[in-house]
């Protein structure tokens, strides 16, 4: 039978005891599905509902009850009495320690269609009803980006990843979901903290790893001192890294304070030169899947509007299809594909416009001259936005979304102003966790 996850000390953001009202001794829980969050959704034999991280459809356990969330109690499992059929032993020897997955304990077929029941029950609460493409699954082994936590007290300098709700940091030497030049990175960084780290405090070291050469912003307390600065060239020389920032306390712009070579991305034909702390998609595997199905949704559109357009994920793919205008808040991302759009030969292709699309969106005869839309907001979505789009005729909108609650509802909006849902497909480039992104396709026939 496997062992039952390891139990994390309450953090700060984990449910609150509500003191005698507790039952204090475990209960007996059947788990009878997973919830959008990943946590196990129970009954206990009075009928009571429990959220139990870390449980499997058909387990049996008891569960020891820390919090209530609404009028359900959140428990931790003290015992499994029988294990879930979809339960299988966690591939991660930190799983339930790290923060940073909950649904490794899953089988992978049950897990994948979790990953499109959630997509679904989501967009059913908005009634849509559609059935949904098979979900792109990307695998371990594919993330580009990491974000490492670490803390120095008194001599003692620890460095992995946050636990869960918690203060916590749970030391790590390699993660399975990383690609491995950046898992090759882990154990460099822990050997630089003690000759940079002179301050108390905690930190983040923010890694992409897009292309040839590595970006490491260094979130530290207090000011980079001149001492460090040695130990950083030989850690840039040593580990091809292309440039390195510091931001003072995570707090405003990082400073670049070396720069070996340029941290690149390759979009298509273009190589673009990336900005510090960019938006890329977390995998260069889903970028691969996003594009492709934007792509199958295009006929030979002449004019293309690329709203939320980072660097360029899907602007120059789009280029190829039809001119493309490119509009983003981002200054800098906006820059970046502007020059690598002129370096590729693109410049008569691409136009760029830095707008906030919240304040500003898109309206009226400004959207009427385009063929065809992609946009790709962050999870807030594109309330504002999506407004006018509905109101628009333009043919065909590809929408991207990391956050299937705020795409049912643009895609309602959309809907409302006489949009027809083609396709929606779920693309889980967050491996084992409980988030999962959409791409669909709205079409309106021409009036
Ligand atoms: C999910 S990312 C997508 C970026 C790009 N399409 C990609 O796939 O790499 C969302 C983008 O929206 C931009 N953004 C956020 N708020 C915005 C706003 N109010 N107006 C315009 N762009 C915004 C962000 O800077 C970011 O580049």
């Amino acid at each position: 039978m496997p062992k039952p996850p390891i139990q994390r000390r309450r953090g700060r953001h984990s449910a609150k005891p509500q003191g005698p009202s507790l039952p204090k001794d475990p209960m007996e829980v059947t788990i009878f599905g997973i919830g959008t969050k990943g946590d196990g959704m129970g009954k206990d034999d009075t009928g009571h509902g429990y959220y139990v991280p870390y449980s499997a459809e058909g387990d049996v356990l008891k569960v020891r009850i820390t919090g209530k969330r609404e009028n359900d109690y959140v428990g931790e499992i003290s015992e499994i009495i029988t294990p879930s059929e979809h339960r299988i032993e966690a591939p991660c020897p930190h799983y339930t320690k790290c923060g940073g997955c909950n649904l490794q304990h899953i089988d992978p077929e049950t897990y994948a269609q979790w990953k499109s029941h959630k997509v679904a029950d989501i967009l059913k609460r908005s009634q849509i009803s559609i059935n949904l493409d098979k979900p792109v699954l990307v695998g371990p082994n594919c993330r580009r980006r990491a974000s490492f936590a670490v803390m120095k007290k008194g001599k003692k300098i620890i460095f992995g990843f946050n636990a869960k709700g918690s203060h916590r940091i749970e030391e790590i030497d390699h993660c399975l979901l990383l690609t491995d030049p950046l898992n090759a990175l882990i154990s460099a960084l822990r050997d630089l903290m003690p000759l940079i780290m002179k301050r108390e405090g905690r930190g983040d070291i923010i890694v992409n790893y897009p292309g040839e050469a590595a970006d490491i912003v260094l979130a530290l307390p207090g000011p980079m001192e001149l001492k460090a600065h040695q130990h950083l060239v030989t850690f840039a020389e040593k580990h091809n890294i292309g440039r390195l920032s510091w931001q003072q306390d995570g707090k405003g712009t990082p400073e670049t304070i070396i720069q070996r070579c340029a941290v690149t991305t390759q979009f298509g034909d273009a190589l673009v030169e990336l900005p510090t702390s960019p938006f890329l998609q977390p995998s260069k595997e889903g970028e691969v899947a996003l594009v492709d199905f934007a792509l199958s949704a295009l006929r030979n559109e002449k004019k293309i509007l690329d709203l939320y357009a980072g660097c360029g994920s899907f602007t120059f793919a789009l280029a190829k299809v039809g001119i493309v205008h490119a509009v983003e808040s981002h200054a800098p991302a906006l820059k970046a594909l502007e020059l690598s759009a002129g370096r590729a030969g693109l410049g008569g292709r691409i136009t760029t416009e830095v707008r906030d699309l919240d304040r500003q969106p898109l309206m009226g005869k400004e959207l009427s001259k385009f063929d065809a839309i992609l946009f790709d907001p962050p999870r807030a979505g594109a309330r504002e936005q999506a407004r006018f789009l509905a109101e628009s005729n333009i043919p065909v909108i590809i929408a991207i979304s990391c956050n299937p609650a705020t795409f049912g509802r643009d895609a309602v909006a959309l809907i409302e102003g006489g949009y027809t849902l083609e396709r929606v497909m779920p693309v889980d480039q967050f491996t084992w966790s409980d988030h999962v992104e959409v791409a669909a396709i709205f079409r309106k026939a021409p009036k």
